[in-house]
C-alpha cells in the first residue's frame, strides 16, 4: 500500500494542486486548490483511490458507500467497482445537492440496492470545513441509513475533522494536506 499511495501521491500533487487564490465552497479565500476530480478522474488514479479506500475501508462492518455530487461521483464508482473485482461487492449511491425536481424527486440515487438500516460510509474528495460532508450525512439519515463513517481522499487541515467531530463523526483520510506534500516529496 506504501507503494500505491505514493504513485497517488504523485498523480494528485501533478495534476490536482494549484495554486493562486481561490473562493472555497464555505466561502473562505486559499491560495492554493486542490481539484481532485482531475485525479479522481485519471484512469490510475482512479484506480489508486478505489484500491486506497477500500484498504480503509477492511475493518468496516458496512453495506455500501455513497457521497454527494459531484466530487463523490468518481470517488464511489472507484470504490464499487474495486470492491467487486477484490471480492466484497459494495453498491454504491450519489446524494444530489438538490432534489431531483421531477420524477422520483429524491435527493439519493442508487437506493435499489440498499435495505432500510443499512450502514455505509460517506466518501468525500476534500475536506476543508467538513461541511458538504455534514449535509450529506443529514440526507442519508434522512433517507434511513445509518453512517458508520466518512472518509475522504485529502484532508486540508483547516478545521474540518473538528466540526466533523462536534457532528459525531471521525473522519479518515487517505492523506492530511501535510502527509501528502511529505509523500509527493520522498
Ligand atoms: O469541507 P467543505 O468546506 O464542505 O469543502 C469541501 C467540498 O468542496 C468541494 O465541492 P464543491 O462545493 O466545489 O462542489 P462540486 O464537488 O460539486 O464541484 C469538494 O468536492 C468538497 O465536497
Ligand atoms: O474548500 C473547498 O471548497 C475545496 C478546497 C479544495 O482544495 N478543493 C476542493 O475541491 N474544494
Amino acid at each position: 500500500m506504501t507503494d500505491l499511495r505514493k504513485r497517488l501521491a504523485r498523480i494528485l500533487l501533478d495534476k490536482s494542486y494549484m495554486e493562486g487564490e481561490v473562493t472555497l465552497t464555505s466561502g473562505k479565500k486559499s491560495d492554493y486548490y486542490f481539484d481532485c476530480k482531475q485525479t479522481a478522474l485519471h484512469a490510475e488514479g482512479s484506480y489508486l483511490i478505489g484500491k486506497l479506500f477500500l484498504e480503509l475501508l477492511k475493518d468496516y462492518d458496512i453495506d455500501g458507500v455513497g457521497g454527494m455530487t459531484l466530487g463523490a461521483d468518481p470517488l464511489v464508482s472507484s470504490v464499487t467497482v474495486t470492491s467487486f473485482a477484490e471480492g466484497r461487492p459494495l453498491p454504491g449511491f450519489i446524494v444530489r445537492k438538490k432534489p431531483k425536481g421531477h420524477g422520483t424527486n429524491q435527493y439519493l440515487e442508487g437506493m435499489a440496492n440498499f435495505e432500510q438500516g443499512a450502514k455505509v460510509v460517506l466518501l468525500e474528495d476534500v475536506v476543508t470545513t467538513g461541511g458538504t460532508l455534514i449535509k450529506a450525512c443529514e440526507r442519508v439519515r434522512d433517507a434511513g441509513l445509518e453512517i458508520a463513517g466518512v472518509v475522504c481522499v485529502l484532508d486540508r487541515e483547516e478545521g474540518g475533522r473538528e466540526n466533523l467531530k462536534n457532528a459525531g463523526l471521525e473522519l479518515t483520510s487517505i492523506f492530511t494536506r501535510r502527509e501528502l506534500l511529505e509523500e509527493g516529496k520522498a
